[in-house]
């Protein structure tokens, strides 16, 4: 609401899913609290302009005694407000009290359930109203709750569902041509993003062309080595950039701005007039049935001909809440996996963007799409060169052989490489070791079960679901989300086959150096040819530390479930003796 921008231009909608009553509340709050807040911001040019991510960094200025006076004052509004809410949160229902203050509570006196209800839309500030200004008499943007209606017969669609629902409901009330939009963990960290965004689809000459001005996902929890490499840094800095300029950044689900018309279906063309009010059009809003509708809605607007824009600016336009545990991080990449390759099954951009976006367009697309099969590559190395070596089968070339060139090219110069990257993106080198062990978690086990999981689905036997991402955790798990320590904690068949493979990996290079090293003929680690083997699988070792610790070192409520432990000993120890005997 506080964007710098006209506020009679403006208008705001929030979808609540959870359709409760006490979202309802704090939003009741929050439209009151934007009286003097707006005004405040507007006269001093706060930033961000979020009050709770504001007051929590924010010190009291102290030269300024006219601030500081207003300041201390809108705080303390603000922490009174903060305070209602929690204790309304904390009681877990509406008091009698409250509800008498706002005749929207009433709705939910015909609330069966959260699966099972009507829409409830409540305008809870219209432009429209001469009473709806702020302390200063300037006027404030519209504000609209909507809890679309839910039937358990019905399927909702999960967050394409809500964004079309909103989509429809707001061409009703505001019907502004653009729309931006962002998920329920994220905040506007910049307040004159949505300007920066306007120029785009303004300009003259290219404007028309322009159908989404996307900015990156930033997040705010991540700790100094971003454990679970959450960042996205290289992506926001590198790939994105190289994306922006093949005809523009696939759609990530928040932080867009899409030009209402596109939305709706319509194609790119030099002529085109806007005319959108065509409810009944079967390709309106977002492509739903499919965990990553934001690619899929992207790819379909970047199949009909428009362009998009990637918009990086140095205040970060959005700020986001990462996952804090390991299990989440995964969960929520085998998600989008599984819907990567989903798209790339039902709507190959070679295929559908064949002639109407260039090919670099549809390669740039690619590598995303296709990460699901690199789990295969990936758990080949993993696994065989390991075993071989327990074995006692050379896979690869002596060091003093000149075949070895392209392997150490791939261990040490590519390695270099994307050190380098990661650094010059911002990141630690504490961050880029992270980031290397999610690189191989990530694919042993959240891609391997999408690939599987979607396999099963082309056969018929499962339906994908949105699974979401966790957004509060318990406190001792913040805790070590803050120190770096890794979390497990939790039975998954994910942590099975990460430990499994860890332990298959520690038990080869025992056996692997116990081989060597009783050879008769001692030979030299230039001419020996299990060299690049023990390098491959030490290597694997090293990276898996955090899971030996979880496995058998650590005593706190994060470690590795007694079970699974157990459990992945005897799988670790029955492929060893199957490959031995
Ligand atoms: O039934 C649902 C489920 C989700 N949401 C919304 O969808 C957002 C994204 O869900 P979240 O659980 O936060 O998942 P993430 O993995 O963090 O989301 C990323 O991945 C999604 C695609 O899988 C994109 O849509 C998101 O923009 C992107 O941030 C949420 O914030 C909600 O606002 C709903 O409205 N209804
Ligand atoms: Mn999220």
């Amino acid at each position: 609401m506080a964007y710098d921008y006209p506020p009679e231009k403006l208008s705001v909608y929030l979808s609540d899913d959870g359709g409760s009553d006490l979202t309802f509340y704090a939003m009741v709050e929050a439209s009151r609290f934007s009286k003097i807040w707006l005004p405040f911001c507007n006269k001093f040019k706060v930033e961000p302009r979020s009050p709770e991510a504001y007051f929590s960094k924010a010190t009291e200025p102290l030269v300024d005694p006219d601030m500081a006076k207003e300041w201390s004052s809108i705080k303390k509004s603000y922490e009174d407000m903060k305070k209602r809410i929690e204790t309304t949160t904390k009681l877990g229902r509406v008091s009698e009290e409250i509800r008498k203050e706002h005749k929207g509570f009433s709705e939910w006196n015909s609330v069966a359930s959260r699966q099972d209800h009507q829409a409830i839309l409540q305008i809870l500030i219209h432009r429209k109203d001469q009473k709806a200004v702020d302390i200063e008499g300037q006027p404030l943007p519209t504000l609209v709750y909507l809890a679309r209606e839910k039937r358990p017969h019905i399927h909702h669609n999960f967050k394409a569902g809500a964004m079309n629902a909103l989509i429809r409901v707001s061409s009703r009330i505001s019907n502004g041509p653009i729309i931006l939009n962002v998920d329920c963990d994220m905040y506007s960290n910049n307040s004159v993003a949505a300007r920066d965004a306007l120029c785009f689809f303004m300009d003259e000459e290219k404007g028309r062309e322009i159908a989404f001005v996307q900015f990156p996902q930033t997040f705010e929890n991540l700790t100094k080595n971003d454990l679970y490499s959450s960042s996205l840094n290289v992506i926001n800095e590198v790939d994105f950039l190289g994306f922006d300029g093949n005809g523009g950044p696939c759609y990530i689900g928040s932080g867009c701005f899409h030009r209402r018309d596109t939305l709706c279906g319509h194609k790119y063309s030099k002529e085109y007039k806007a005319d959108w009010k065509r409810w009944n059009d079967r390709k309106m809003g977002l492509k739903y049935g499919c965990p990553v509708e934001d690619i899929l809605t992207g790819l379909a607007i970047h199949c009909r001909g428009w362009k998009s824009v990637y918009l990086n600016p140095e205040r970060k336009a959005f700020l986001g809440v990462a996952p804090t545990t390991l299990l989440q991080s995964l969960v929520q990449h085998k998600r989008w996996t599984e819907g990567h390759v989903q798209v790339f099954v039902s709507n190959c951009p070679f295929v559908f963007g064949h002639k109407k976006m260039p090919l670099k367009l549809q390669l740039s697309y690619s590598p995303y799409l296709l990460w699901a099969v690199n789990c295969l590559g990936t758990l080949y190395y993993v696994v065989v060169p390991s075993l071989c070596l327990l074995r006692g089968i050379s896979l690869f070339p002596e060091i003093s052989n000149p075949r070895v060139v392209p392997f150490l090219f791939v261990i040490f110069v590519h390695r270099a490489y994307s050190l380098g990257e990661f650094v010059w993106c911002g990141g630690t080198f504490g961050g880029w070791w992270n980031d290397q062990r999610m690189w191989l978690f990530k694919r042993i086990s959240s891609y391997f079960f999408a690939l599987f999981d979607n396999i099963l689905k082309l056969l018929g036997f499962t339906e994908s679901a949105f699974v979401i991402t966790a957004k509060v955790a318990d406190d001792d798990v913040s805790q070590r989300y803050e120190e770096e320590v890794m979390e497990f904690g939790a039975s998954s068949p994910m942590f099975t086959i990460i430990a499994t493979l860890a332990l298959l990996n520690a038990f080869c290079l025992v056996g692997g150096m116990k081989r060597v090293i009783m050879e008769d003929d001692v030979q030299t680690l230039l001419s020996d040819p299990f060299a690049l083997q023990i390098l491959l699988c030490g290597l694997l070792v090293l990276i898996n530390l955090p899971v030996y610790q979880g496995l058998f070192l650590r005593k706190d409520n994060g470690r590795m479930p007694t079970s699974l432990t157990l459990r992945s000993i005897m799988f670790a120890l029955l492929v060893c003796a199957l490959v031995l005997y």
